[in-house]
């Protein structure tokens, strides 16, 4: 017995028949209607994996078909094939829950393709809990719940999908979570910012290039789309691309294929897009700035992200993720957080989101005096800071820029009794980042060496807290 079942539904027996034959051939089973009731009837009858669809029927339309499908057997993916396409028509489709869109006359090769990726949601059924918890996205909060809930079902079509939110609020993660639940789990995820990307470089960096194709061109490049084949491409940032990359990647999804700079030949790419943003897009068409047809085609389905704010109740579970996550990350013992200190982030408004409490909680965890985390480890905006002399002062002003948690001045360096004396002002550097660390280095060294390497009475001296003092060795690779 064939292991996987299919249903064509159309009204050409001839069409019938040949995708009949295309798809028996890759060993399915597949049965046949050329109505909606007749289909309906074997819907009833008995389960399948995989539906394909004409549009136009006797007795009704495919979308009935998606529509009632999509409630009442969401597991099965549904394509329409359809000979009156454009683009509005396609869109409406997808947004009903139609797994992908297909014109007439169908190409086999094509056939073959959306087969195969129909049926591989039926065999790799992709769980949450199997991410790797890097990528999970933690929260049971309704809107979260109701956020997981569309991604679930966004992620088992092949439609593009918009992601809108404030910075920190996860926007990337989500993409990763629609990437790993999709048929195109197996492939590449790629994430590009499209923000950071020079702009003479842009069409190289993601069409590829030839060698040779410009002065530099060394050799040949693969670029972002032939990167992620058969998988997802992440456009982190889209409104941030010109109006001329918008126009080539329009076209590059439109045609489905790419030409590298240099070359004569397109070839086809297979790729699903997900974008995000922090900035709305619809306002920014209205202003001129970003191209309508481009945004319909990347706006087939938006997910929106709450902002941390709207969803206090996660809070104290984020909050014991990112705790674990650096203590052990660290090689600590995992901290406490003092009841005052949880009442402090819950009554905070984070305006960085989520990255912002991890950031809080990544300084918390390092600077914190034993074990405990205090609400003067927090360094909250506006909270009044620790009494005594810290070699960490806080970074507040600039929550979001915890990771580079050096904020070392040269005043308090000078008063901690480290020694050095070359800090001369004005100081001239090319290098501040390695300045500051050689500096520390340097206070470090001395308070271990004058205190016969003993880190208590080291990270005395130093005025910082014994975590502090062994995460800061371990980053700075003094044993
Ligand atoms: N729900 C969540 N659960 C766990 N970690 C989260 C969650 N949301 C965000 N994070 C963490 O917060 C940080 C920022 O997340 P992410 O980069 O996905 O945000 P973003 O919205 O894409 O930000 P930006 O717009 O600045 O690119 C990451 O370290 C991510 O792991």
């Amino acid at each position: 017995m064939k292991q996987y079942s299919v249903l064509i539904i159309d009204d050409e027996p001839d069409i019938r028949q040949l995708m009949a034959m295309t798809l028996g051939r890759m060993d399915l089973d597949c049965s046949q209607a050329a109505t909606v009731s007749e289909a309906l009837q074997l819907l009833r009858e008995r389960p399948f994996h995989f539906c394909l669809t004409d549009m136009k029927l006797p007795d009704g339309n495919g979308m009935d078909i998606i529509q009632l499908c999509h409630s009442r057997y969401p597991d099965m993916p549904v394509a329409m094939i359809t000979a009156y396409g454009n683009m509005e028509m396609a869109i409406e489709t997808l947004k009903a829950g139609a797994f992908d869109v297909v014109a007439k006359p169908v190409d086999i090769t094509r056939l073959r393709e959306l087969a195969n990726a129909a049926l591989r949601l039926t065999r790799v059924p992709v769980h949450m809990e199997s991410l790797p918890s890097s990528d999970a996205l933690l929260g049971q909060s309704a809107p979260m719940r109701q956020l997981k809930e569309r991604i679930q079902k966004v992620a088992r079509t092949q439609a593009p999908v918009f992601i809108f939110g404030e910075s920190g609020t996860g926007k990337e993660l989500v993409a990763r979570l629609i990437h790993h639940q999709s048929s195109r789990a197996e492939g590449p995820f790629i994430p590009v910012n499209c923000g950071a990307i020079p702009k003479d470089l842009m069409e190289s960096e993601f069409f590829g290039h030839k060698k040779g194709a410009f002065t530099g061109a060394t050799g040949e490049k693969e670029g972002f789309f032939r990167a992620a084949e058969g998988g997802t491409l992440f456009l982190d940032e889209v409104a941030e691309l010109p109006l001329d990359m918008q126009a080539k990647l329009l076209r590059v999804i439109q045609e489905k294929a790419i030409r590298a700079v240099g070359s004569e030949h397109e070839v086809p790419v297979d790729v699903r897009i997900v974008s995000a943003s922090h900035k709305n897009l619809g306002k920014m068409v209205e202003d001129e700035k970003f191209r309508q047809d481009l945004f319909f085609r990347l706006n087939v389905i938006q997910l929106e992200v709450p902002r941390l704010c709207e969803r206090s109740d996660d809070i104290p579970h984020l909050v014991q993720h990112f705790i674990r996550k650096y203590s052990k990350e660290w090689g600590m013992p995992e901290a406490r957080l003092e009841p005052e200190a949880m009442q402090c982030l819950l009554n905070y408004e984070y305006p960085g989101n989520v990255r912002e409490l991890e950031n809080i909680l990544q300084r918390a965890v390092t600077m914190a005096e034993g074990d405990e985390i205090t609400a003067y480890d927090l360094h909250l905006p506006g909270q009044s800071s620790r009494p005594t002399s810290s070699l960490a002062v806080s970074n507040a002003e600039n929550p979001n820029d915890a990771s580079d948690d050096r904020s070392l001045n040269d005043g308090n360096l000078e008063s901690t009794s480290s020694g050095i004396s070359d800090i001369q002002h004005p100081i001239e550097t090319s290098n501040l980042e390695m300045y500051l660390e050689n500096i520390e280095r340097s206070a470090i060294t001395h308070a271990l060496e004058t205190t016969r390497w003993n880190k208590t009475a080291a990270a005395e001296k130093l005025g910082i807290s014994f975590r502090a003092l062994r995460y800061r060795c371990k980053k700075l690779r003094i044993d």
